[in-house]
């Protein structure tokens, strides 16, 4: 039977995202009342600037009071898209303390405070839900903890922040100068509000703590997530991924240790093989793989970023916390009961793609190769380019761990016939 009284939505922040949860609020309300059993209504938007004019948006609705309009009481929702810490946090838990449940796109914030949030979450009976925090528009945080819940998930490896990925692409495939592309990233509404949250893949290691804390059901710390950016990234490495058959991306990869005892989780730029599907997501396109002991390797395609895909996935959360509430129930909260220690870097085991800048003279190859052979690490291919007494040696590893492959660099750096480490770069997708 449809309830007549309407479910009351505050709105935190009107940006890319607000702006279109907003607007598919309005243009979409007769279907969203008819899916969730009751109508939803825009009861109050908190901005910071309140003399803008946004379309579609009652004036009398928008307040610079966020505090003031979480604490009304009669609200039933509070979608949260302001992003950053604070005041995001403090706002959060005042919504829970006065009855509300909270939809959130914010992965930085749930990254580092998601296990308090949600312990006060439970604590007032109350959801928090945020598929649009990790890859968008791309259902992914559902199908993890409710379609997947009785399997067990043993790796998650994918491109998930579009802003890197429309760079890394334009980069590859026009030529594009890095801040050519990142501007127009930028424009299109894709990147944070400070785009080294992106670059730096701080925004993508975020995600990866996420996805793995639900994944593993335990808990990912950001500081546990091993990080490297993708801003050292040149034409010169585009080229030799080229000559080797793959491309570059920013991947997020968080693993179950093959003995099961603890996992690992990293963001780093990879090589890929082109014929890797992941090699063919361009844009701002974000793609996961989800490899899971009894279904097997599934794939999660879609846009990552952007106003109105991003809003796709708030909306989705909102009717769902619409409808525990009006069944009186709640959604799956944390689930961080396993506690698995997460490894350090060093103890990843993959490939890898070493330039170096090399002495041009007799013997040097060997020394090199017995550096490598000293730390353990197997050698796949070695190719050298050279003219004017210096030369470019391209080394391709086997499979080593992280730890054997930093002393391994570690020690190249200290032969007089190695003038410097040009790039190191991880291989994944083989
Ligand atoms: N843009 C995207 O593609 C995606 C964004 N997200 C997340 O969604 C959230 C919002 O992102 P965007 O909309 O892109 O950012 P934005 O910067 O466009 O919008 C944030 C809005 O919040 C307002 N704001 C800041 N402090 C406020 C306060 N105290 N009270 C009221 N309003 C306040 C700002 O004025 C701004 O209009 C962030 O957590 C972001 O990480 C998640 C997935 C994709
Ligand atoms: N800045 C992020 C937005 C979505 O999470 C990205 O580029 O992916
Ligand atoms: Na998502």
């Amino acid at each position: 039977m449809m309830r007549t009284r309407p479910l009351k939505v505050a709105l935190l922040g009107c940006g890319v995202v607000g702006s279109e949860v907003a607007r598919i609020m309005t243009t979409h309300a007769d279907d969203l009342t008819a899916r969730i059993g009751a109508p939803v209504e825009l009861a109050g938007v908190a901005v910071r600037r309140p003399s803008k004019v946004r379309a579609g948006i009652d004036p009398a609705l928008v307040t610079t009071d966020a505090t003031a309009l979480v604490k009304r009481g009669d609200i039933d929702v509070v979608i949260e898209v302001i992003g950053g810490i604070e005041p995001a946090r403090a706002l959060i838990t005042t919504a829970f303390e006065h009855g509300a449940s909270v939809v959130s796109a914010n992965k930085a914030l749930i990254a580092q405070d998601g296990a308090a949030l949600h312990a006060t979450a439970e604590q007032h009976g109350r959801d928090l839900y945020y598929e649009a925090a990790v890859a968008g528009a791309i259902p992914l945080i559902r199908p993890l903890r409710e379609s997947l819940a009785g399997d067990k998930v043993n790796r998650v490896l994918g491109i998930v922040n579009g802003t890197t990925n429309f760079i890394l692409d334009k980069m590859d495939s026009t030529g594009a100068g890095y801040q050519e592309a990142l501007d127009e990233a930028t424009a299109l509404g894709y990147a944070e509000a400070d785009p080294t949250a992106d670059v730096e893949g701080f925004d993508a290691a975020a995600k990866a703590a996420i996805l793995a804390g639900i994944a593993f059901h335990t808990r990912v710390r950001l500081d546990d997530v091993y990080r490297e950016g993708m801003t050292e990234v040149t034409a010169a490495d585009f080229a030799s991924a080229k000559r080797m058959g793959c491309t570059i991306k920013l991947l997020a990869i968080c693993e179950r240790a093959a003995h099961g005892g603890s996992v690992t989780a990293r963001v780093h730029p990879a090589m890929i093989p082109l014929s890797h599907p992941l090699a063919s997501v361009r844009e701002a396109y974000n793609a996961v793989f989800v490899e899971a002991e009894a279904a097997g390797q599934l794939m999660f395609y879609g846009p990552g970023a952007g106003g109105a895909p991003t809003a796709s996935a708030v909306l989705g959360d909102l009717v769902a916390v619409c409808r525990n509430k009006l069944g009186e129930a709640t959604g799956p909260g944390d689930s961080a009961y396993t506690q698995l220690p997460v490894s350090p870097m060093g103890e990843v085991v993959t490939r890898y793609h070493i330039s170096l800048d090399v002495a041009d003279k007799p013997g040097v190859l060997a020394q090199v190769a017995t550096v490598f052979a000293e730390h353990g690490v197997s050698i796949d291919t070695v190719r050298q380019t050279g003219k004017d007494g210096e030369a470019s040696l391209v080394v391709v590893t086997h499979r080593a761990p992280d730890a054997a492959l930093s002393g391994t660099v570690e020690a190249l750096r200290r032969l007089d016939t190695v003038r410097g480490v040009a790039s190191i770069m991880r291989v994944e997708g083989e």
